[in-house]
């Protein structure tokens, strides 16, 4: 069995080039004559719009949902064992981790290093602490060449050393609790989701929100959001109004900012940084009304304190996918919003961008009065939270507590 290899690369490169130079066999001839699957994210959209497309379900889910409907983690086990019927000879795993519960990431694990006795594997991983054990030889790319990885001490220092940028109105009404959750239940169909979640966040509390894939924290952050249809039946109070009491969903969202990573799919217009930064003052993509000079200041002191004035006019779209985060994330907090709501903000970031993103966020929490809900099932080392809210599944809908 030739070697299992690892590839260690960071947000800069081009993923996508990067698998096809390694499916194309130019660097690990053994490949070539063997039979070869890639598990990634742009296999998974490719089979979501095979469904979208031509209803086409080829991909099953342990729900029976479709992929579209699934969570980003049934998604995944999905396609390993929809790959693995097709008996692979090679394996190209692309961050298989991200998004996966501690016990899937067991789970997983276990079934890569089976698989590994047979197959051969070439993993893509964009944290150090993703390479399986079982991986032989870890590589990095220098001048688009594969170069053996030598380990090199971190570096600590801060990277945002300027105060947070103050908010554009200095007296806004404020409201505690800022969210109230009595009792909530969502099903879909037959099938119950959330049971009488009752849950209370105050103004600038840093809260974490955990729970296994598909236990129902994205269905929690879209009934708080106002996304959620389901939300009009729930006794839930959200910033000072009563849900149901005729509010628009623009009446919840102006209290919000958001940011999940599915967010980078969304922007595909040439927007500058700058023009971003400011568009978040009125919730648009794009610029459809001139900024006061007061918001134009306010989105340059954030432009500066993300160390991004040098290439403000730059376009968003040939950012990298960390400073493309950081970017949303100012784009997010430009209002000061009452909530910060964070979706698996860490997803598919390298090493170095989940150090930045953490020192941004925590700066947030520390220097602003915005309330903070950061979902993920990876700690971070680097962010910290004050509470920590737990969904635990349960036939009859997950279950929820404050730990
Ligand atoms: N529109 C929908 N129709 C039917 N089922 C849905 C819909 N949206 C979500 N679900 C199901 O509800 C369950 C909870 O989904 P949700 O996305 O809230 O979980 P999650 O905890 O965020 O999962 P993950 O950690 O994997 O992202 C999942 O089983 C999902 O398949």
């Amino acid at each position: 069995m030739p070697k299992h290899k690892a590839f260690y690369i960071s947000n800069t490169e081009n993923k996508k080039q990067l698998l096809k130079q390694i499916t194309s066999g130019q660097w690990f001839k053994e490949i070539n004559t063997l039979k070869g699957a890639v598990f990634s994210d742009f296999t998974v959209n490719a089979f979501i719009e095979e469904e979208t497309r031509h209803g086409q379900f080829d991909v099953q889910t342990a729900t029976t949902n479709s992929l579209k409907n699934s969570s980003e983690g049934e998604r995944k086990r999905a396609l390993l064992q929809h790959i693995l019927k097709s008996k692979p000879e090679y394996i190209v795993l692309d961050n298989v981790f991200d998004c996966l519960d501690v016990e899937a990431q067991t789970n997983i694990e276990t079934t890569l290093t089976q698989l590994s006795q047979h197959t051969q594997i070439i993993q893509v991983a964009t944290r150090k602490r993703d390479v399986l054990d079982f991986i032989e030889d870890i590589y990095v790319l220098e001048d688009g060449e594969p170069k053996l990885y030598v380990e090199t001490a971190q570096t600590n220092h801060k990277h945002f050393t300027q105060a947070l940028p103050q908010p554009y109105e200095l007296d806004r009404e404020t409201f505690n609790p800022l969210i109230q959750l009595n009792n909530v239940s969502v099903s879909y169909g037959e099938r119950p989701i959330i049971k009488n979640i009752n849950w209370e966040i105050k103004p600038g509390e840093f809260w974490q929100l955990i729970g296994p894939n598909g236990s129902g924290k994205s269905t929690i952050l879209s009934l708080i959001s106002g996304d959620n249809p389901k939300g009009y039946m729930a006794d839930m109070t959200l910033f000072g109004i009563k849900k149901g009491s005729g509010e628009t969903v623009w009446d919840i969202k102006k209290h919000i900012g958001f940011y999940t990573s599915e967010m980078l799919r969304g922007f595909k217009r040439r927007d500058t940084i700058e023009s971003m930064i400011i568009s978040g003052f009125v919730d648009s993509i794009g610029l459809y009304s001139y900024p006061t000079d007061r918001q134009m200041r306010i989105a340059q002191q954030w432009i500066s304190l993300l160390n991004m004035s040098a290439i403000k006019d730059k376009s968003f779209q040939f950012l990298s996918n960390g400073h493309k985060r950081l970017v949303l994330i100012a784009r997010a907090m430009v209002k000061h919003p009452p909530l910060l709501i964070l979706d698996e903000p860490t997803n598919g970031l390298d090493d170095t961008d989940s150090q930045l993103f953490s020192e941004l966020v925590n700066k947030i929490a520390q220097e602003s009065d915005t309330a903070i809900i950061y979902v993920s099932h990876r700690k971070e080392d680097f962010i910290k939270p004050d509470f920590v809210f737990e969904l635990t599944p349960h036939p009859n809908g997950s279950v929820g507590r404050s730990l």
